[in-house]
């Protein structure tokens, strides 16, 4: 059984349909990302799967239950992250941590869990004086505290400095390991790309595209990169119109990035040496998900 299962889910705010039929499952234990630009649909949708939002449409189950009719089920066995404006100012991460914990049944060690998260030494601070990075780490732990089966995370890195991001993806791998099915919605392709199992591309409230990271990278037409410093100057607008060539985008200091199929690169040499301009610190590498994404969905984040 899928522990997640989202079918032809619709949902409209105002006579506008923002979820259009958006339908996909998540096995137990998978790590699942919804990607996509803003105002895509992303974070509605989770909100549908966690029971806060009551689709127009369609049908969502967590582990068989309807999170709607089912409420006091699904919250037992799934953790969300909170948005900040729903803790109170004054609270502790104590305060908090100990209130979450008595909340459920069987919850985990919140010391274990704050030390894990790096706030082993906040926890005498008051929720309004936490930094974002240390804010966004307390609702981590907050969704984490049931022991939850599932987990839904919105946005899980935002504000988090390189390190403490690092260290949460790893945290999210452990949770996985201990057998946890993960929602993840982002808008970091190096999160997804590392983390996910498998990514719904979401686009104008519709998945556009579902597959592994990897599938989508080769799914895209654009898939290596070549990045070079022309020897003399090189009229851009050539360098597009060339076969295979997705797309030309040169910096402020005269480095070119050519993207294309695999034939573009050839394309590219040929035309420089006819050009007779050489392309100094040459580097071809293959597309990353960041690519894929732009041109599956033809849209910067
Ligand atoms: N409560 C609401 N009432 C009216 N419109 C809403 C409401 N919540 C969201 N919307 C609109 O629905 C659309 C989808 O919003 P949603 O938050 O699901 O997108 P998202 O993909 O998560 O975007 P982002 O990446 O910016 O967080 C947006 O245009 C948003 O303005």
């Amino acid at each position: 059984m899928a522990m997640i299962e989202v079918r032809e889910l619709r949902k409209r705010y105002g006579g506008r349909t923002v979820v259009d039929g958006v339908s996909f499952e998540v096995a137990e234990g998978e790590i699942f990302g919804i990607l996509g630009p803003n105002g895509a649909g992303k974070t509605t949708t989770v909100e549908c799967v966690e029971g806060l939002r009551v689709p127009d449409a369609g049908t969502v189950r967590v582990a068989g239950y309807d999170p709607v009719a089912d409420r006091d089920r699904v919250t037992l066995l799934l953790g969300a992250q909170l948005q900040e404006s729903e803790l109170q100012g004054k609270l502790t991460v104590r305060e908090a941590l100990e209130l979450y914990a008595a909340c459920y049944p069987d919850p985990a060690d919140w010391r274990e869990l704050a030390e894990r998260l790096g706030l082993a030494d906040r926890l005498g601070v008051r929720f309004a004086k936490l930094s974002g990075g240390q804010k966004q780490r307390l609702s981590i732990a907050l969704a984490l505290i049931g022991n939850p089966r599932v987990v839904v995370l919105d946005e899980l890195t935002t504000g988090l400095d390189p390190r403490a991001r690092r260290d949460t993806w790893r945290l999210v791998e452990d949770v996985r390991a201990g057998g946890v099915t993960v929602l993840l919605v982002t808008h970091f392709m190096e999160e997804a790309q590392r983390l996910c199992d498998r990514i719904a591309l979401v686009d104008g409230g519709r998945i556009t595209a579902l597959d592994t990271p990897a599938g989508l990278i080769g799914r895209a037409a654009a898939r290596t990169v070549v990045t070079f410093l022309p020897s003399a100057p090189l009229d851009v607008r050539a360098l597009e119109v060339l076969d295979a060539v997705v797309s030309v985008d040169e910096a402020r200091d005269g480095r070119i990035t050519v993207t294309g199929t695999d034939d573009s690169t050839a394309a590219l040499l040929s035309h420089l040496a006819r050009e007779g301009v050489t392309a100094h610190h040459l580097r071809v590498s293959d597309a990353t998900l960041d690519d894929a994404f732009l041109d599956l969905t033809g849209t910067d984040q």
